[in-house]
């Protein structure tokens, strides 16, 4: 079953109904995933253990940005858990610009991922230096943080002011823990999302719990 008009589906699969996507690369696991057929179409499930952004699904995420051909742009991909369902999501006409600065891990990204993926285009860099992405062409729709760093949110909005589109989505990861371990989450949410009023509205805040009880996602719209 497809969800409104959200480029995901819900598959039953052992008794319950999981997320999943219509995988891009037939037969492609990206980490163990299960893939299921029905009706002759692939899907793979989307495990809210292992991606921030199916956790947030879970947990109620109201504005869905990610379309068939929508352009983004993410900043740490990591080993490509993510950034592989949103690739299944945007298709063969959508692209998704992918920053990764630890080349070790962009390493297995590129064999696990990229590789597989036309519409991805990895991107070796610091996502400090948003103009030295030569690969990225024009504006994004949606910008997509996972970065896990204490000035994160600056550096998210000098990618934004150089890559997003004006009233583009903006989805921020925020690691509760790492950017202070003295103060509590909820204080830790707040602050970052002051900083992000300026250039923003914020539409919706998601605690990830219990899918991931360190992190929270703020989704906001680009007014600048
Ligand atoms: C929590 S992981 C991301 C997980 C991934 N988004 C997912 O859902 O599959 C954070 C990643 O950000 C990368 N990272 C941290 N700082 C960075 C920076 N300044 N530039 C680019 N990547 C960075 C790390 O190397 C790490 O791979």
């Amino acid at each position: 079953m497809k969800e409104d008009n959200f480029e995901f589906f819900w598959i039953n699969s052992d008794g319950e109904k999981k997320l999943a996507t219509e995988n891009l690369v037939i037969g492609n696991q990206v980490y163990n995933e299960k893939l299921i057929t029905k009706k002759g179409t692939e899907y793979r499930l989307w495990d809210p253990f292992r991606s921030k952004l199916a956790a947030a699904i879970m947990n109620g995420l109201e504005i869905f940005p990610f379309k068939n051909k929508s352009s983004v742009l993410y900043l740490g991909v990591s080993t490509g858990t993510t950034v592989s369902h949103i690739s299944d999501i945007v298709g063969p006409s959508g692209i998704i610009f992918g920053v990764e600065h630890a080349s070790r891990v962009a390493r297995d990204f590129l064999d696990r991922v990229a590789s597989h993926r036309a519409n991805i285009i990895p991107i070796l860099q610091d996502a400090r230096k948003p103009k030295e992405y030569f690969s990225v062409f024009g504006k994004v729709d949606v910008v997509y943080v996972d970065i896990a760093q204490p000035d994160q949110t600056n550096i998210a909005i000098e990618n934004c002011k150089m890559y997003l589109k004006k009233d583009g989505y903006f989805f921020l990861v925020i690691k509760t823990r790492s950017i202070d371990v003295t103060k509590s989450p909820k204080r830790i949410v707040e602050e970052e999302i002051q900083r992000m009023e300026v250039y923003f509205e914020i539409l919706q805040v998601i605690d990830l719990h219990p899918y991931d009880k360190d992190h929270a996602m703020v989704i906001a719209k680009f007014l600048k």
